[in-house]
């Protein structure tokens, strides 16, 4: 596969959209943002082409339609303009008569923000680059650029408009955090670094069950120990009675017509640890219940879970976390994720932290040792990479290299 970079393909005084993934952590009450790590990790990206003289216009989504991070980017916007330490103008606004306007008359050097491209129906199509570089959006947006670069590593498992759909269309590369995610990930990809163990958590079920399924017929993992949502499905299919609440919970998630995947992947022998016992919430109070005596609602997992998830962590050479064990946003369900990941962070092995909530979780723990530990700007899109699976925003990079060489 050829993924272009900025070395490659040197944009100068040219007009450059650039697909970031700046999807951050949303406080549901106030609706502020909770962590900066994502829109930190591309200011690299942005100076080098402000540098070069380019206009930078910056798309990239926040939340799903329906969640309650579902919201502008109007506050990532000043977030962005802080760490750039230079102007970044909010167009509140994706591919309408006021955003073509303000890029067609933006001067070069500057930096433009376009808003949430979620708000773009057409943006949740999961469709093939080539239908995509066919979409409203594309046809709207491309002819206003020279060029696309795709810094959205942590998107690059979505095949929707904006990621795949540019590079058919448009002289296009990957940008700094595209380039270091996928040659770092590349170099730790070593069969012989064993004991391999993942230890999955958040709410994303049907991600991470998709992945866990890749993890299971490729041999890649020794172990995977699961938390939050997925570790209430896979209890649930074991046959564990959590109580008509978690029932609901997980209902709500619309995650239910997973059982039987998560129960077909257990009767296979797959290596899936399951919580033994949880951090639950009733009336109010917190209280730690044994996974088959659950009376609460379950928010985090238990600390003899937490002991006996150490123990795999401290055997290690490779230990990929992705997702939280509970619901951290609340400080009393942040305790076991914490630990897990000062674990690892202690531990011999290589860590590989992905997804914005165990990110967000990094701020506490000192230096970070960058040979020993990566920390991907990627969840979902990390352990699929890991697993295997070909990202659509690589795969449309890499066609778009194609086409330019057979030029
Ligand atoms: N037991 C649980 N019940 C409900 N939600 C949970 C539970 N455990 C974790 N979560 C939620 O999962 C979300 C994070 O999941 P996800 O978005 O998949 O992670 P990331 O952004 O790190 O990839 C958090 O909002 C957290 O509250
Ligand atoms: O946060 C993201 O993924 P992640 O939670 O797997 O890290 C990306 O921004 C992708 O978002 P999506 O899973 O709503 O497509």
């Amino acid at each position: 596969m050829v993924i272009p970079t900025l070395d490659d393909v040197n944009f100068t005084n040219s007009k450059v959209l650039v697909r970031i993934d700046i999807n951050s952590p949303v406080d549901s009450k106030s609706g502020k943002l909770l962590d900066d790590s994502r829109i930190r990790a591309h200011v690299e990206t942005v100076k080098e082409l402000v540098e070069k003289g380019n206009g930078v216009v910056l798309v990239s989504h926040q939340g799903r339609p329906g969640d309650s991070d579902f919201i502008d980017l109007e506050e990532h916007s000043r977030l962005l303009q802080k760490h750039l330490d230079m102007e970044v103008e909010f167009v509140g606004d994706v591919m309408g008569p006021y955003a073509r306007e303000k890029i067609k008359n933006m001067k070069l050097g500057s930096v433009i923000l376009l808003d949430n491209v979620r708000f773009v129906s057409e943006e949740l199509i999961e469709a093939s680059p080539l239908q995509h570089a066919k979409s409203y959006l594309v046809r709207r947006l491309s002819p206003l650029f020279q060029g696309y670069v795709n810094d959205a590593f942590a998107a690059s498992h979505r095949s929707q408009a904006s990621l795949v759909g540019f590079p058919l269309v448009l002289k296009s590369s990957a940008g700094r955090v595209m380039e270091r995610e996928v040659s770092a990930l590349a170099k730790v990809f070593n069969p012989e670094d064993s004991p391999k163990i993942f230890i999955m958590g958040g709410g994303k079920v049907l991600d991470s069950l998709r992945i866990i399924e890749n993890l299971v017929k490729r041999r890649l993992a020794d172990r995977i120990l699961t938390g939050g949502l997925i570790a209430e499905l896979f209890a649930v299919a074991k046959g564990l009675d959590l109580g008509k609440e978690n029932l609901q919970v997980l209902e709500k998630a619309g995650v239910l017509g997973l059982i039987s995947r998560a129960r077909k992947l257990l009767l296979s022998g797959a290596p899936v640890e399951i919580p033994v016992d949880f951090k639950v919430e009733k009336g109010g109070q917190v209280h730690e219940e044994p996974a088959n005596k659950v009376t609460g609602i379950i928010k985090d997992v238990g600390s003899t879970t937490v002991n006996i998830y150490s123990s795999f962590v401290r055997d290690a050479k490779v230990i990929v976390m992705r997702g939280p064990m509970g619901v951290i946003e609340d400080e009393r369900f942040r305790e076991s994720s914490r630990a897990l990941l000062k674990n690892a962070l202690e531990n011999q092995g290589y860590v590989i932290i992905g997804g914005g909530h165990m990110i967000s979780l990094l701020g506490g723990e000192g230096q970070i040792d960058k040979s020993k530990v990566h920390v991907s700007t990627g969840g979902g899109a990390l352990l699929l990479f890991l697993a295997g699976e070909k990202l659509p925003a690589l795969e449309a990079l890499d066609m778009s290299a194609k086409e330019a060489m057979k030029a």
